[in-house]
């Protein structure tokens, strides 16, 4: 199928019209092509997130490969990153394989599986890195997340081995005797309600060892979701001295605050925890300056058991795919040269995945998403396409609809809705 999206505005710019044909991006339209009036409507490189957890194998009623992919769509994704934390843990090639092969089956985004850094998660032995980088998966990125890789020395090990065929190990920064029994942010507001706090200082701490490490053996580092102003210094810091760091940051980050934690609503319980106004200024600055690379959105879906409980039994983390673009058009405005570069071309780069983060020119892959910046709409939890309901954004109003979705000039997403 052959598309004209008539009079669309590329990263905001005039009006203009844009063909896609056989997958790719042409200045020229078969006469048959499929006429979209694009009129008022944004095109941006299909968007791509380097921390998506899809929950698949393991933990199926949450989410899985299918309905994450359709949620990535919906919000405007072509590509997403999946973690490693499922159950088993995507720690051996079969693992990896398996998650890519769903990814593939579903044909909604690219699903690139990233995988585990230790065996187990469990922070002792380095799992099999040279076999997942060799599978069909072709993994380049590494993490623990959930966890922390702690141990110095495994963490340099693992630094050195991905030098190999450039990876990159993500690390979920937190020290994690820094952490233990934490629900909350530390602060005024832990202190109020009586909540053990999660210090900034535990992160901070291990993006300063890491950022070490990574100097001294010369390889690529990534930050998962950064949520402190102190990280942004460290990181600042580091990247003027020319460490191959690059870091992530979540919509939630950017938007919410440990204030909401005095309902003691699950729903705002996520590991790093919110943080204060003065972080997420600073947050704000850092993406805006490139010292934080990308918005990443660690969209991690949890059953309704495991969420609408007491705050300390729940686990943390909250839903972000299908959101994520409105979040971040409500923050910094419809500024798209900074929102293409930081949610689709940065991340691409970040995760070698060629193809996607493109600049939208003729003969490059079509991975587009069509947004309408002026169409706002309420976040309803039930009308989510992820299997779960853990969105801390319910019953707000916020711009910019996903209208289209392309992946390679297939629509997966069309008068948004799902088009599979
Ligand atoms: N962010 C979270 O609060 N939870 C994530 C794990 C993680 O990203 O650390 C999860 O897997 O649920
Ligand atoms: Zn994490
Ligand atoms: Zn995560």
């Amino acid at each position: 199928m052959a598309y004209l999206l008539k009079g669309v505005s590329i990263l905001g710019a005039a009006p203009t019209d844009l063909a896609i044909v056989d997958g790719v991006i042409s200045d020229k339209a078969p006469d048959d092509a499929q006429v979209i009036d694009a009129t008022g409507l944004v095109a941006l490189p299909g968007l791509v997130d380097v921390h998506t957890h899809l929950r698949e194998p393991g933990r199926e009623d949450a989410e899985t490969v299918e309905t994450g992919s359709r949620a990535a769509a919906l919000g405007g994704y072509t590509a997403v990153c999946s973690m490693a934390n499922t159950s088993p843990v995507a720690d051996t090639a079969g693992v990896v394989e398996q998650v890519w092969r769903l990814g593939r089956e579903a044909g909604l985004v690219d699903v690139q599986p990233i995988g585990a850094v230790t065996i187990g998660l469990a922070g002792k032995q380095l799992a099999e890195l040279g076999a997942m980088a060799d599978s069909a998966a072709n993994v380049r990125i590494f993490s623990d997340d959930g966890f922390c890789v702690a141990d110095p020395r495994l963490m340099r090990r693992a630094l050195e081995y991905v030098k190999a065929f450039d990876g990159v190990i993500a690390q979920h920064a937190e020290e994690p005797r820094l952490t233990e029994g934490a629900q909350m942010h530390e602060g005024e507001v832990s202190t109020r309600l009586g909540l053990t706090g999660w210090p900034a200082v535990a992160e901070e701490a291990i993006i300063a060892r890491d950022v070490l490490l990574a100097e001294h053996v010369g390889s690529r580092l990534h930050v998962c979701h950064v949520s402190t102003a102190g990280s942004v210094e460290v990181l600042r810091q580091a990247k003027a001295r020319g460490v191959r760091v690059t870091a992530e940051v979540t919509p939630h980050h950017l938007l919410l605050t440990d204030e909401l934690a005095a309902g003691y609503d699950p729903v705002f319980k996520v590991n790093p925890p919110l943080r204060t106004r003065n972080d997420v200024e600073a947050l704000r600055q850092a993406l805006l300056d490139g010292v934080i690379d990308v918005v990443a959105t660690d969209h991690a879906p949890h059953a309704v058991q495991d969420k609408e409980c007491e705050w300390s039994y729940a686990r943390p983390g909250m839903l972000g795919l299908e959101t994520a673009l409105p979040i971040v058009l409500s923050v910094f405005g419809e500024k798209w040269d900074l929102i293409a570069d930081r949610m689709s071309i940065a991340p691409a780069r970040i995760a070698g995945l060629t193809g996607h983060g493109g600049d939208l020119s003729a003969g490059t892959p079509a991975n587009i998403t069509l947004v309408d910046p002026s169409a706002r709409w309420v976040v309803d939890p039930a009308e989510l396409a992820s299997r779960s309901r853990n969105t801390p954004y319910a019953g707000m109003n916020l711009p910019g609809r996903i209208v289209a979705t392309f992946l390679r000039g297939e629509a997966t997403v069309l008068d948004g809705k799902a088009v599979k």
